[in-house]
């Protein structure tokens, strides 16, 4: 059986709000994502996503021992954990080989296995030949793979990607969906992945988990591993269902406060 590389046991959340009081984002989450897959985190804006991921990832702090990763409660941000945002997090004054060396740097990873492990990754990621471009010099799809590249340098078990590709066109989104489902199946990292596209999450995912509008809690997880000559069938039926129960919190999710 495989282990559970975060397990989430009735996690609520609240935010203080300016006014003094206090906005309950997620209410009684429980979820486990098993070491080695690919989840979808969907649902309307504002339902606590994103929330969600920075709890794990440790960059937003919670009382208590409601998150485990690997079996040790969360208490802070980790090396086991790297995350991609929506926004290209790159330093603009580095290089994309200086920005791909930046973690490694601080990890004191020796700097001849670091150049090699860099200008690997960036291979794999279709950016040889930009190794000395800054972020400025490269399309909006370039500086999100270069992110992606930067974050598998210090080798996170965990990947989690916040709207990776939500700010690309159409068409470069799908070659990078292409690439990242081939990264994650050569690397065999776990994946946690914020979308609003319920094609995209039913694609790249073994599993769809739809979260309620504000508070989050879970309200379906939809298994969406298919293989197999059936797959594309099953693809385009899981994608209908998906989009029904969205629809629903959309419905009458409150406007994004
Ligand atoms: N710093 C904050 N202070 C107060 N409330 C916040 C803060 N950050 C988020 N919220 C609220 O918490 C709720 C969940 O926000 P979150 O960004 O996690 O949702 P989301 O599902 O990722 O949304 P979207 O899909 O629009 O990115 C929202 O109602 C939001 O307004």
């Amino acid at each position: 059986m495989k282990t559970a590389a975060v397990a989430i046991n009735r996690l609520s959340y609240s935010y203080a709000a300016s006014d003094g009081r206090s906005v309950l984002a997620l209410s009684d989450v429980s979820l486990v994502v098993e070491q080695g897959s690919f989840v979808s985190l969907l649902g309307p804006s504002g339902c606590g996503k994103s929330t969600l991921l920075y709890l794990i990832g440790g960059f937003l702090k919670q009382e208590g021992t409601a998150i485990h990763v690997d079996g040790v409660p969360v208490t802070g941000p980790g090396p086991d954990r790297g995350i991609v945002f929506q926004q290209f997090a790159l330093f603009p004054w580095r290089t994309v080989l200086g920005n791909v060396v930046y973690g490694m740097e601080k990890q004191r990873v020796p700097r001849a296995e670091r150049l090699d492990r860099a200008h690997k990754l960036i291979r794999d990621v279709g950016l040889a030949g930009f190794e000395a471009s800054y972020p400025s010099q490269l399309s909006g799809g370039m500086r999100q793979r270069a992110a992606i590249a930067r974050t598998l340098a210090v080798d996170p078990a965990i990947l989690l990607m916040d709207e990776p590709f939500g700010a690309l066109d159409a068409q470069t989104r799908g070659i990078m969906q292409e690439q990242l489902r081939q990264i994650w199946q050569a690397t065999g990292k776990t994946v946690i992945f914020v979308t609003h596209d319920v094609r995209e999450a039913v694609y790249l995912s073994q599993k769809v988990v739809v979260m309620s509008k504000r508070p989050g809690t879970i309200k379906e997880i939809i298994d969406t591993s298919f293989e197999g000559s059936e797959a594309d069938a099953r693809v385009q039926s899981a994608v209908e269902d998906i989009w029904q129960q969205v629809k629903l919190e959309f419905a009458d999710a409150p406007a994004h406060a």
